[in-house]
């Protein structure tokens, strides 16, 4: 669904990012992990044309081969089919909740122009826009103004933003960051929930929740991958235990999903 070939970012003398290779397939849900540092933000903005590779490439699957974004910028990169929910909440706090993902669903759809016309005459985006707060667990806050929501809530208002955008690879850019205790297992459910019919790729310090959710884990350090296999490998991977766990043994999620880092967070 999507890959990185050789994907290089340096900021003067420093590499960021250096030669990543990535395959993301359909209905997968990868984390990417790695110290403070590591080229994790970086790397997603490669991904959505916020920042231009200093060498490398990056392809999404179209209808029937690979079409290569390396240069496409971030609207585009929407437009064919790459979201990305935002560490810093990116919404209309004035807004309804439903207004919100009515917007990002109509500027998605043919209606891209229009989107802040009579509500009325875009009964289709609403009614998508309710579907959508449904699956995220907001139904009930769609008349409140986004910025009355709980940092949770908006954390899970934003990736229904995103999902509005009808993304085939959906990037979650720290979806736990500051969330409260009881909101964590709401956003754990999320990403487990939009797994299931979007390719995800997930940044995320919560190692409880990387092993929770992951199909896959991809370590960087340094800007380059050093461990690319399934949870319970990269957990026992020494060179990843050095470079990023230091020690981490799995805690009880459904207990304490406090959003504080269980392994070393460099
Ligand atoms: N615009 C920039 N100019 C120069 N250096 C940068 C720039 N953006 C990032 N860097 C450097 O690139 C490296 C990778 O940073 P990046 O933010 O991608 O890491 P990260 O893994 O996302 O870290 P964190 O977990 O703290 O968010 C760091 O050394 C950082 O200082």
């Amino acid at each position: 669904m999507l890959r990185t070939r050789g994907l290089t970012k340096q900021f003067g003398g420093l590499t960021a990012v250096d030669g990543v290779d990535i395959d993301l397939a359909a209905d997968e849900c990868c984390s990417l992990i790695g110290p403070n540092g590591a080229g994790k933000t970086t790397f997603f903005d490669l991904l959505t044309g916020k920042l231009t590779p200093t060498a490398g490439t990056v392809e999404l699957w179209g209808e029937d081969d690979w079409i290569d974004i390396t240069h496409t910028p971030p609207h585009r990169t929407a437009e064919v089919g790459l979201h990305r929910s935002y560490q810093i909440t990116n919404l209309f706090n004035k807004n309804t909740v439903r207004e919100n993902v009515r917007i990002a669903a109509q500027a998605a759809g043919d209606d891209a122009m229009n989107c802040w016309h009579n509500t009325g005459a875009f009964e289709e985006y609403i009614t998508e826009a309710e579907a959508i707060l449904d699956r995220v667990g907001l139904a009930e806050d769609a008349d409140e103004s986004a910025g009355s929501l709980s940092h949770g809530a908006k954390r899970q208002l934003e990736i229904a933003v995103a999902l509005a955008g009808d993304p085939d690879v959906l990037l979650l850019d720290e979806p736990n960051a500051g969330v409260s205790s009881e909101s964590v297992e709401d956003i754990v459910a999320l990403i487990e929930d939009v797994a299931t019919d979007h390719a995800v790729l997930l940044v995320e310090h919560n190692m409880d929740i990387v092993m929770t959710v992951s199909d896959r884990i991809v370590v960087l350090n340094q800007g380059a991958v050093i461990a690319d296999d399934e949870p319970a490998a990269v957990r026992s991977d020494e060179t990843v235990q050095q470079a990023y766990l230091g020690g981490y043994e799995r805690g009880d999620v459904d207990d304490d999903r406090t959003g504080e880092t269980a392994g070393g967070r460099a």
